[in-house]
């Protein structure tokens, strides 16, 4: 089965076969052709290029793209789609002045979210999961990363990361899995830090690989969460069991947190909203992917990540939504573009290349995802008729997606 586009008015972010992620000053260059072909065969990039070498085929769907922009579809590498329930009350609490650290002190926060979560049984929680993650899709996500951590019990935990793989397997969309039991230490647990992180490593651990439910492991390396000790011992442990470390960090604060996951060889570092000097330099030259998360920012409002600062010194940076119930309820990674742009100074070249190459990157896929390369997934969104790439920004509150493809066919 071929699918041939033709007419293309801007085919974005096309890049030769090995390019895994974009640092730096490359940020700024968002490689495209105007006036393009694009030919999908089965659920794969064949070939593109531009109209005047568009190859003659007989029995090819041809799809004129007249006026319409083609990229590929966002690589969402952090999000906590699975809960049960929301937290509105707190958010009309914060309206009325309480912070989120004096909600999460209250017991509201995360382990409000553990508390419901424990109280919900796997097939409600799946039925409400699945409908964010299926208007994520519409929104133009190929590809979401998807946490646990609203358990904190052994059978919390494992519910979640059951839930996320019966998602895997429903859904066409890639998904990977990130075990997150360190997110907050349970209320028994406050005075006795290391009886939890046992229960992490020698019981939900083991159970997690030999179910073989998550592909990363993720910790909350924050004052008053996990500290920078704590979170070692979990990466330590999760790399017994194959799982490569994704870590929250320098949300509110900077604890030299980036030091030790960069030692420990996390494939992400994410939030960032308070870097020092030393943690830019810490991440020069690592395989770190740093991730920003600017619709926390806006939604919770604490500082947006300092992307212009850490792409002058040549990082690379990743752009993902944090969807969860309490610092994030949107996984629009439309918004997410639009506010990098507008609020980080991103220009629409760097925050796309965010938030489809590097994603990918950070969510351990770029081989198959996250640009326009012969051989990736045919994972495109296909823009309404517009002006130009940068009207995808501009226009922060217009749904301008016409149609979304994921594995080759239209969703
Ligand atoms: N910061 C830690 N975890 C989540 C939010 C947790 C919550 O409030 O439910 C985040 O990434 O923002
Ligand atoms: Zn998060």
């Amino acid at each position: 089965m071929q699918t041939l586009f033709i007419n293309i008015k801007e085919l974005l972010q096309i890049r030769e076969v090995g390019i895994d992620k974009i640092s730096g000053s490359d940020m700024a260059i968002l490689p495209k052709i105007d006036n393009a072909y694009l030919l999908i065969e089965n659920n794969i990039i064949s070939n593109f290029g531009p109209m005047e070498n568009c190859p003659k085929l007989s029995d090819v769907e041809i799809i004129d793209a007249t006026g319409q922009v083609i990229l590929p579809t966002w690589v969402d590498s952090h999000t906590h789609i699975v809960y049960a329930g929301n937290r509105i009350q707190e958010f009309v609490d914060r309206i009325n002045g309480l912070s989120y650290e004096e909600i999460a002190n209250r017991g509201g926060g995360i382990l409000n979210s553990a508390k419901k979560l424990n109280e919900t049984s796997e097939d409600e929680i799946y039925e409400q999961s699945k409908l964010r993650l299926e208007e994520v899709m519409q929104q133009g996500t190929g590809a979401v990363e998807i946490k646990s951590g609203y358990g904190l019990t052994v059978e919390g935990e494992l519910k979640m990361l059951r839930v996320i793989k019966r998602l895997k397997e429903n859904y066409p969309i890639a998904i990977k899995a990130t075990f997150l039991g360190a997110h907050a230490f349970p209320m028994e647990y406050k005075e006795n830090h290391s009886a939890y992180i046992d229960l992490i490593i020698n019981e939900m651990l083991p159970k997690i690989a030999s179910e073989n439910l998550a592909d990363y492991i993720d910790a909350f390396l924050e004052t008053g969460y996990f500290s920078v000790e704590e979170t070692i011992k979990i990466m330590e442990a999760g790399r017994k069991y194959g799982l490569e470390p994704k870590i929250h960090v320098n949300q509110f604060t900077a604890i030299d947190g980036i030091k030790a996951c960069v030692e420990n060889g996390a494939l992400s570092v994410d939030h960032l909203e308070i870097v020092t000097d030393e943690d830019i330099e810490v991440l020069k030259n690592s395989k770190t992917m740093p991730v920003a998360l600017p619709s926390c920012s806006y939604f919770i409002s604490i500082p947006y990540t300092p992307a212009r600062k850490m792409m002058n010194a040549g990082l690379p940076l990743a752009l993902a939504t944090d969807y969860n119930p309490g610092t994030t309820p949107s996984g629009n990674m439309n918004f997410v573009v639009a506010t990098a742009c507008i609020k980080m100074k991103m220009t629409p070249e760097e925050a796309i290349n965010a938030a489809t190459i590097n994603g990918a990157y950070a969510m351990g896929i770029s081989e198959s995802h996250g640009s326009i390369t012969k051989g990736k997934k045919a994972n495109l969104i296909i823009t309404k008729p517009i002006m130009s790439f940068y009207q995808l920004p501009y226009a922060f509150g217009t749904n301008l997606i016409d149609k979304v493809m994921i594995e080759g066919k239209f969703i």
